[in-house]
């Protein structure tokens, strides 16, 4: 299975990203929809809002006034944190009942609103950005959605800023020009980076080295060495540690957060080491290293001491590998 965690700004375009992958075949899981759910009229959710906001946060018919509620959240940072601390885990819940049941070679889409905010971009193999720029996204929200201005402000200093979810990314979707355009790009990114993606997941093996690049656009831009390691942090055993390889490609500072389509090569290359402790199983490690996207790249031992595995990125658009070493005994 290959978990793809779809993300953006409020009206960056995100569920006209989600609806197209949902077309060509994804099981998408959508957490508006089930948070929406969770608050549903007779739920022990709606009830938990009334107890937390009282009464006057419900209709006339008895169910929640989203206008009236969104005023106040949007409005009050400890509001929200309490209506958030209510609905999420509720979401979070509901998302793992419905991708329990998706079929074991599915590519699922999780369209999560508030990924970046909730830290939850390193359980994804594949974290997609919708991205647009702030006046458009206000403009969107005033003109389709008839949001007063500074209503649609307010939910934008709400959330994550741009850098901070361009950070998170390991494909960015630019949503400035028309919808045509961005049903183009996310076909492409179908097409020559998740449908790969997700057959060389269920065939355990990396992706080919020398396949052609998917193209300027779908790579993600910033902190690559970061994302690699946050990823094989969140799936490792206990005490495991992750660190860069020596080296231009694993270097420190060898991902540039500058980086321009010039030196792309920059951001789709890392190395990393994953040094496993004497407490810890190295081929529990390695089949973790395995689940977060890193297939082995040849059998254990090859070109090192017997234990170490060697692993690379099954997404043909980066170039990662991840060797597993244990822990050499201390003198
Ligand atoms: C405050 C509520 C009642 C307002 O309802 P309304 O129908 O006006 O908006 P809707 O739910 O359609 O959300 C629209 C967009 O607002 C943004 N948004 C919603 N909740 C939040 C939040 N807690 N923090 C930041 N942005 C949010 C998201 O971009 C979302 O896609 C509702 O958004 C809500 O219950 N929010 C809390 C749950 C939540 O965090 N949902 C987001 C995904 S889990
Ligand atoms: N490129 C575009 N040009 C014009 N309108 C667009 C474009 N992309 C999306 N829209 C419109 O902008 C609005 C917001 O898009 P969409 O609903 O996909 O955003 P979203 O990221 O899912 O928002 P939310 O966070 O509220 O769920 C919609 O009315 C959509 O039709």
């Amino acid at each position: 299975m290959l978990r793809i965690g779809l993300t953006g700004g409020i009206a960056a375009g995100k569920s006209v990203v989600a609806r197209r992958l949902a077309d060509r075949g994804a099981v998408l899981v959508d957490s508006d929809v089930l948070a929406r759910a969770a608050v549903a009229p007779g739920s022990d959710g709606l009830a938990a809002v009334v107890a937390a906001f009282g009464p006057e946060i419900l209709d006339a018919d008895g169910s929640l006034d989203r206008p009236a509620l969104g005023r106040l959240v949007f409005a009050d940072a400890a509001a929200r944190e309490r209506l958030n601390a209510i609905v999420h885990p509720r979401v979070g819940a509901a998302a793992a009942a419905l991708i329990g049941g998706a079929p074991e070679g599915a590519v699922v889409v999780e369209d999560i609103p508030l990924l970046v905010e909730t830290g939850q971009a390193p359980r994804f193999h594949l974290v997609v950005v919708v991205d647009a720029p702030d006046t458009l996204r206000i403009d969107r929200m005033v003109d389709r959605r008839g949001m007063e201005r500074a209503d649609a402000e307010r939910r934008i200093a709400a959330q994550a800023s741009r850098h901070d979810r361009l950070r998170a990314a390991d494909a960015v979707l630019v949503n400035d020009r028309g919808v045509e355009e961005l049903l183009a790009a996310t076909d492409t990114l179908w097409e020559t980076r998740i449908v790969p993606y997700r057959d060389n997941l269920a065939g355990g093996r990396p992706a080919d080295r020398g396949v052609a690049r998917p193209t300027a656009g779908l790579a993600g831009t910033l902190g690559l060495l970061d994302r690699v390691r946050a990823k094989l942090d969140a799936v490792l055993p206990p005490g495991c540690r992750v660190l860069p390889e020596e080296g231009p490609q694993g270097a420190p500072g060898a991902v540039r957060e500058d980086a321009r389509d010039d030196v792309r090569e920059d951001r789709v290359r890392a190395a990393v080491r994953v040094v496993v402790p004497p407490a810890a199983d190295p081929a529990a490690a390695s089949d973790a290293v395995t689940r977060a996207g890193f297939p082995p790249d040849g059998p254990t031992g090859a070109g090192g001491t017997p234990s170490t595995a060697s692993h690379r990125a099954a997404d043909p658009a980066v170039d990662v590998t991840v060797t597993v070493v244990p822990e050499p005994a201390s003198a």
